[in-house]
Parts: structure tokens; C-alpha cells; sequence
């Protein structure tokens, strides 16, 4: 059983009902404990919560929460040797699905005790790290607005997606896809590190952890007939294929919007810009799942 530091994110998913220090003692023992459970107090304290168990010996940093939680923790660990895991209790919980992390509790416990070690790409967006998906367009306006919707959960953000979709506006932008260039309207373009946003809405099926490239997803306009096209194929994990999206695979791209435009990393809105530059850190981040 690997020396295990759980952080966890007391505000992540719907709700909280689980005694999560008991679940974590009859999984973990509670004779000679070989794990700790620290609490985040804000927004961004992952970061620092993470870098220091790595620090301490840690070898593997588990988030518990959703992708916001586990995006923090796997920034504290990069540079380190210790492994991110994940107890998945967000709302979505992208990477954690794409993993095949089990999502109910006591199997995903069950599973850290004993994990598999490997290693996994991370993508980076104007500095921002991000390990299951980054975007620019709708999918961050969403996410801007979800953030201050006063509520979570997938019901709340369908709320927000319907509402924000009679809003929403195409821009311009110019995309250097590794040498490719797309001078286009963009309603969305997401980068894809994993196959999801989670909740298995999947915006880049075929995206692999471990190929050194993004998956780039490219919707140019969304009228109600492809915004339908668009949302089955997420649904049913074949919008490849619905022709409804086209896609790109680089390990890097660079894009000038004509207007500011909003960008999310891990469904976490981060702002407006012009100008975006991504990158991939090939196998950067240990991971125990
Ligand atoms: N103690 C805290 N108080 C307030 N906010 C916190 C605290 N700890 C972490 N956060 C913030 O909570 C946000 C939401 O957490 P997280 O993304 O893990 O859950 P979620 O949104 O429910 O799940 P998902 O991203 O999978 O849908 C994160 O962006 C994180 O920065």
C-alpha cells in the first residue's frame, strides 16, 4: 500500500454525505496508518496542499473532488515523483471517467490501496496546466456562467448551456494547428487531452492520455439543427464520425481571436483573451489509478 496523502475538497459535487475519514481507515487500516487527509480552506490551496505532501514523501497525492480539485493537485505535482490519484466526488469527473476510475466510493478506495502506476500527457494553455480538456468559445462561456449560477450538479448546467446557447455568438480567430492554418469562425474549439468534460459527454472520443497530442475539436457555428447533431454525438461518443465537428491531432497550436474570447481549463472559466498558445508536456504527471 503506497504512503497516501488524500486532499480533499470539501465543497466539490452536489453534496457531501460520506464519512469520508471512516470509509478512507477500513480501506486504508487504521493500525499504523500509512496515509493522511488534509482539507483545501479555499480555492487554489490544492496547489500548495499537493506540492507539499510530494515533498514529504508522498508517493501517491490523491484528490478528492471533481476535476476543478484534481486539475490542483495534479499542478502541485508536476516536476515531482509522486503519482496523482483520484477519489472522484466531483460533478462531472472527466478524468476520472476516462481513467476507469470506479465512481462509487468504497471500489474507488478499494482501488488506490493496490493502484497501477503509469504516467500521463499534460496539456498547457497560456501557462495553465490541464489534464482532461481545455476550450475556447461556448464551452468557457458556459462554464463562466455555471460558476455563478448558485448552484451545481448536471441539472443546473444543462440550465445554463440552454440559456447561454440564445446568447452566444461565433468569433473569428486565426488557428496555427502545428503548421495548419484555420482562418474560421469558432463557436467552440476545445483541446482534448482526455476524451471528455466528463459526465461522458464525449468531445474527443479517440483522445489518448499517452500519445503526446491533443485532440483538437473544432464547431464553427451551432445552429439548433447541429446544436442536436452536436449533443447526441457527445452523448452517444460518436461526433467524430456525425461530421457535425471537425478535428485536428498536434502537439501544439496557437490561436489570435479577432474579439477576446473566453477560455476554461478543466471546466474552470478562466478569462478573455486575444491570444492563445497551447502546448503538451509529454508524460509529465505520474498517475496511480
Ligand atoms: N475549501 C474550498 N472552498 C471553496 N472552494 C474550493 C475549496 N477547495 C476547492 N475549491 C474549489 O472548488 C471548485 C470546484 O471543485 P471541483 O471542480 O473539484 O468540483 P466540481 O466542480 O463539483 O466537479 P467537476 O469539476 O468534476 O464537475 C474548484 O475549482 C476548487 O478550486
Amino acid at each position: 500500500m503506497p504512503k497516501t496523502c488524500f486532499i480533499l475538497n470539501p465543497t466539490a459535487g452536489p453534496s457531501q454525505r460520506h464519512d469520508m475519514p471512516a470509509l478512507i481507515a477500513q480501506h486504508f487500516g487504521t493500525r499504523e496508518p500509512n496515509y493522511e487527509i488534509r482539507l483545501t480552506e479555499h480555492a487554489g490551496h490544492a496547489v500548495a496542499l499537493a506540492k507539499m505532501a510530494a515533498a514529504e514523501g508522498f508517493q501517491v497525492v490523491a484528490a478528492i473532488g471533481g476535476d476543478g480539485t484534481v486539475n490542483e493537485v495534479g499542478r502541485g505535482l508536476l516536476g515531482t515523483a509522486a503519482a496523482l490519484g483520484i477519489v472522484p466526488q466531483g460533478s462531472g469527473n472527466g478524468l476520472a471517467r476516462h481513467l476507469k476510475v470506479p465512481l462509487k466510493l468504497p471500489a474507488a478506495l478499494q482501488r488506490l490501496a493496490t493502484p497501477d502506476f503509469s504516467r500521463m500527457d499534460v496539456g498547457v494553455i497560456n501557462g495553465h496546466p490541464f489534464f482532461c480538456t481545455a476550450g475556447l468559445g461556448f464551452d468557457a462561456h458556459v462554464s463562466q456562467h455555471f460558476a455563478q449560477a448558485g448552484s451545481r450538479g448536471l441539472s443546473t448546467y444543462l440550465r445554463v448551456t440552454l440559456r447561454e446557447y440564445r446568447n452566444y455568438r461565433a468569433v473569428p480567430i486565426r488557428a496555427d494547428l502545428d503548421g495548419h492554418v484555420e482562418e474560421t469562425d469558432c463557436y467552440v474549439l476545445a483541446f482534448a487531452n482526455a476524451s471528455q468534460y466528463g459526465n461522458n459527454a464525449y468531445i474527443a472520443p479517440l483522445a489518448d492520455l499517452r500519445d503526446g497530442l491533443l485532440d483538437v475539436c473544432l464547431i464553427d457555428a451551432l445552429p439548433v439543427g447541429r446544436a442536436l447533431k452536436v449533443s447526441l454525438g457527445m452523448v452517444l461518443g460518436n461526433l467524430p464520425q456525425s461530421k457535425a465537428a471537425e478535428y485536428f491531432r498536434v502537439p501544439r497550436a496557437r490561436v489570435t481571436a479577432q474579439d477576446p474570447i473566453g477560455f476554461h481549463v478543466d471546466g474552470d472559466y478562466l478569462g478573455h483573451t486575444t491570444e492563445f498558445e497551447i502546448d503538451l508536456m509529454p508524460l509529465a504527471l505520474h498517475v496511480a489509478v
